[in-house]
């Protein structure tokens, strides 16, 4: 069998099993048992590039800083890099673990990734990134009108606060994610999409207060990389059309033709579904011969032999 080389884009529930359990040790337990179909696919001999969302997490350090009495507030990107940090140490314990269990001796590294992203980015007039946790309606009003937040309804499942998700246009780290991939490390990187920075000129970096889509993130280092496949985990094993719907129906496979039709037609809800298959889409039409698959975590390893999942493909 072929080993490629995989960037993987875990989602929400990779780290939280149980939404409402923010705690470090549910997302310990979490991480340890997302780290098994990780294992799978680097025992079958596949390189891995890692990157994970960090949406409640990055809002739930915010949120703390704001509540401590007498601490200064903690700007926005720092609050990115820390979730980083948190949620990489994570990862790279769980990981590290499960590998020595069966028997692979391998570093794990998990960097701070600073992502550049344009400053003239739509996305920063129009904020739509859910972060942090969920508030009733009342309670999203209060902080509306006490904090300045811009809250929104997310998915039926409650009010968060949103903030601007700009489109990442370079990896600032790529050049030692590359040097590491190479030297046979699994690399866990552009975590919460990376830390936003824009290029003042000069080599100069500065943070500004967004959160890049990690599943955009994860397509931009798989091209910097020529990976083989970007693989997006999710909590869904399929992509499916009429989603929640008597008629649902779940893809096996998606040209990108039939692709921009479902989205045309509103398949793919903004915020959830649409980034993945936006995503999958760009890394597929970015060179001929690279693949894109959808599945859930669990499913990972049957997705890449090609049993499960909804590939993506060019025609
Ligand atoms: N057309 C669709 N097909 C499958 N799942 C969909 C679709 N539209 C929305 N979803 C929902 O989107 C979820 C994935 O988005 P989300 O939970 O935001 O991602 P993440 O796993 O990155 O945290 C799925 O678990 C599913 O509930
Ligand atoms: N950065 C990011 O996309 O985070 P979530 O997947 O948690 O929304």
């Amino acid at each position: 069998m072929k080993k490629d080389r995989v960037v993987i884009a875990l989602g929400g529930n990779a780290l939280q099993a149980d939404p409402k359990d923010t705690t470090a040790e549910s997302q310990l337990i979490t991480a340890k048992a997302t780290a098994k179909p990780l294992v799978d696919l680097i025992e079958e001999g596949h390189e891995l590039i890692i990157a994970h969302g960090n949406g409640p997490q990055v809002g739930q350090i915010v949120a703390t800083y704001e509540a401590a009495a007498g601490v200064p507030t903690m700007p926005f990107p720092e609050c990115g890099a820390m979730s980083q940090g948190y949620i990489g140490y994570h990862l790279q314990q769980a990981i590290r673990e499960e590998m020595l269990r069966r028997g692979i001796h391998k570093s794990v590294a998990a960097l701070i990734t600073q992502v550049v992203v344009d400053k003239n980015d739509p996305g920063f007039k129009n904020p739509t990134k859910p972060v942090g946790s969920f508030f009733s309606a009342e309670e999203a009003k209060k902080l509306q009108e006490e904090k300045g937040y811009i809250m929104k309804e997310d998915a039926g499942r409650g009010w968060r606060r949103v903030v601007a998700s700009p489109e990442p246009v370079d990896v600032v780290e790529a050049p030692m994610i590359k040097t590491l991939v190479d030297a046979g490390h699994v690399v866990i990187t552009v975590g919460g999409g990376g830390v936003p920075v824009i290029d003042k000129g000069n080599g100069v970096l500065e943070g500004v207060p967004a959160v890049i889509d990690k599943d955009f993130a994860s397509e931009k280092i798989a091209e910097i990389l020529d990976a083989d496949y970007l693989i997006i985990l999710t909590a869904v094993e399929k992509v499916a059309i009429h989603f929640n719907k008597p008629n649902q129906k779940e893809l096996d496979r998606m040209t990108i033709a039939e692709a921009k039709q479902y989205i045309e037609e509103g398949h793919f809800a903004p915020g959830s579904m649409l980034p993945k298959v936006k995503a999958a889409m760009k890394f597929v039409e970015s060179k001929p011969g690279r693949k894109a698959l959808i599945t859930s975590l669990e499913k990972a390893k049957e997705g890449i032999e090609g049993k499960t999942g909804t590939v993506i493909v060019r025609e």
